[in-house]
């Protein structure tokens, strides 16, 4: 997970150099970020929750680490010199004009990476469920999540830099897109070699089963419509799109948005930024062990969806009218807190609520449910952006107001959506505040196959 994202944000800080180099305008960028999630909007993901569930993590997770390093290898390509002016690039060229043949190829490619990726973050999750049920579960998806975030922090530290390893007069993309490639190939080796120890694991487990045990229930195509009939389903994966439009598709944007807003060079704006990431990496498995040993997951997703209010409103009105590194750098930490409650809180708080045999179905479907947001939010952020900004051609000289309160009207949803969370849970019992330790000695709610959570 901690290349695939590298791979997801190593085009963010380089967003003006793109459109300097290959034309991509911020709508073509805005639908290039957009189609990581297209293909998992329109089924993929439910296909990988099953797919998961029936062939079990080891098959998943290597088809999934496969996919991402064909999909990369494609957007590779794409922004390469190599596809320029090939009669690929004409033809692509030729229709849809604003989107450069580049960008189309590239978006193509980004793509089949997101399907693999997701089935990736679903696979681990899964894994991490089994390896340490009955454990710190929370400490272990915060740690798995924070490696991840260390990506991001890694890949907006690096990338400009690789991006003028030929030197300063002549950047490139390639370079930190080949970089990340490379790594992701190292990332399926990895894996490899995981399900190896995940075979042994298998062992073990069996070998401690007592032989009268009874047989585990299968996952069938049935437990994929009762979780659809869920309102504690549509609550939580409401929370998750809502929470995650308002993070992701901010990171593509945010570097440009600092630029803009505080007139500084990409390498600087990445600069900050990248504590974004680290300081989300530093607190998701203090956070976790905190769930683990204490509970209060409700809580913590409220609190969360009000910093990131705060912070979002500070980058629309507060940062244009005080320009200031130090405000920039506040609010960026403090997105940083708020961006390490909700995953450590929201993750580990599905295997308290579903049944291991569909724990894969349901972690893709409300996978699913986000990544339609996720698809979205980075188109509309880009038209709301080039509608903000009429006749403005300088990527360094775009206002960012409005794209900022769309991202602070998310945050105001998100919070509802966890009030109401945390109202059904203490009237409903479901252990959401609980400890996780306890709670996994606890009867889980959704327990016998047709039950929802009500
Ligand atoms: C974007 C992705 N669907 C997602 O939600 N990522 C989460 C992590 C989910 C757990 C992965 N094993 C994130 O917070 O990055």
């Amino acid at each position: 997970m901690f290349f695939a994202y590298m791979f997801v944000d190593v085009m963010s800080p380089l967003q003006s150099l793109i459109e300097t180099q290959r034309g991509w305008s911020p709508d073509a960028f805005g639908y290039y970020a957009g189609a990581e999630y297209i293909l998992n909007v329109f089924g993929f993901l439910i296909l990988a929750g099953i797919i998961l569930d029936k062939m079990g993590v080891r098959f998943t997770g290597t088809l999934s680490a496969s996919i991402m390093v064909v999909g990369a290898c494609i957007k590779l390509y794409a922004i390469s010199d190599w596809f320029q002016g090939t009669a690929l690039d004409h033809w692509l060229s030729s229709w849809w004009v604003s989107m450069p043949g580049s960008a189309k190829l590239a978006a193509f490619g980004f793509l089949i990476f997101g399907c693999g990726c997701e089935m990736a973050g679903i696979t681990v999750s899964k894994a991490i469920a089994k390896w340490f049920n009955g454990k710190e579960m929370a400490f272990a998806m915060g740690a798995e999540m924070a490696i991840a975030r260390i990506g991001v922090f890694a890949i907006f530290s690096i990338s400009p830099r690789l991006a003028d390893w030929m030197g300063k007069d002549d950047p490139t993309v390639v370079v930190p897109v080949a970089f990340c490639t490379a790594l992701l190939c190292i990332g399926l080796i990895c894996f490899i070699i995981f399900t190896f120890i995940d075979r042994a694991f298998d062992k073990q487990l069996d070998a401690a089963k007592l032989p009268d045990a009874p047989a585990e229930e299968e996952f069938k195509l049935s437990d994929v419509k009762n979780i659809f009939s869920s309102k504690l389903f549509w609550i939580v994966a409401m929370l998750c799109v809502l929470y995650y439009s308002a993070i992701f598709p901010f990171q593509r944007y945010a570097a440009n948005m600092l630029q803009c807003n505080l007139g500084i060079d990409a390498t600087t704006a990445s600069d900050i930024f990248r504590w974004f990431p680290i300081g989300a990496a530093a607190l998701t498995p203090l956070l976790g062990i905190y769930l683990d040993v204490k509970g209060k997951g409700a809580t913590m997703l409220i609190v969360s969806a009000v910093l990131m209010i705060m912070c979002h409103c500070t980058f629309a009105l507060l940062l244009p009218a005080f320009p200031s590194k130090a405000l920039a750098f506040s609010a960026i930490i403090v997105l940083g807190i708020s961006f390490s409650l909700v995953p450590a809180a929201l993750w580990p708080s599905v295997p308290k609520i579903m049944d291991e045999r569909f724990l894969g179905s349901a972690y893709s479907l409300i996978f699913w449910v986000q990544n339609i947001g996720l698809c979205l939010f980075p188109i509309l952020i880009g038209k709301v952006l080039t509608a903000s900004n009429p006749g403005v051609d300088n990527p360094m000289e775009y206002n960012y107001t409005n794209p900022m309160l769309l991202f602070a009207s998310l945050g105001v949803l998100a919070l509802f959506f966890g009030i109401w969370l945390k109202v059904l849970d203490s009237k409903k019992h479901y252990g959401l505040e609980k400890p996780n330790i306890v709670s996994n000695t606890e009867e889980k709610v959704f327990e016998s196959e047709g039950e929802t959570f009500e």
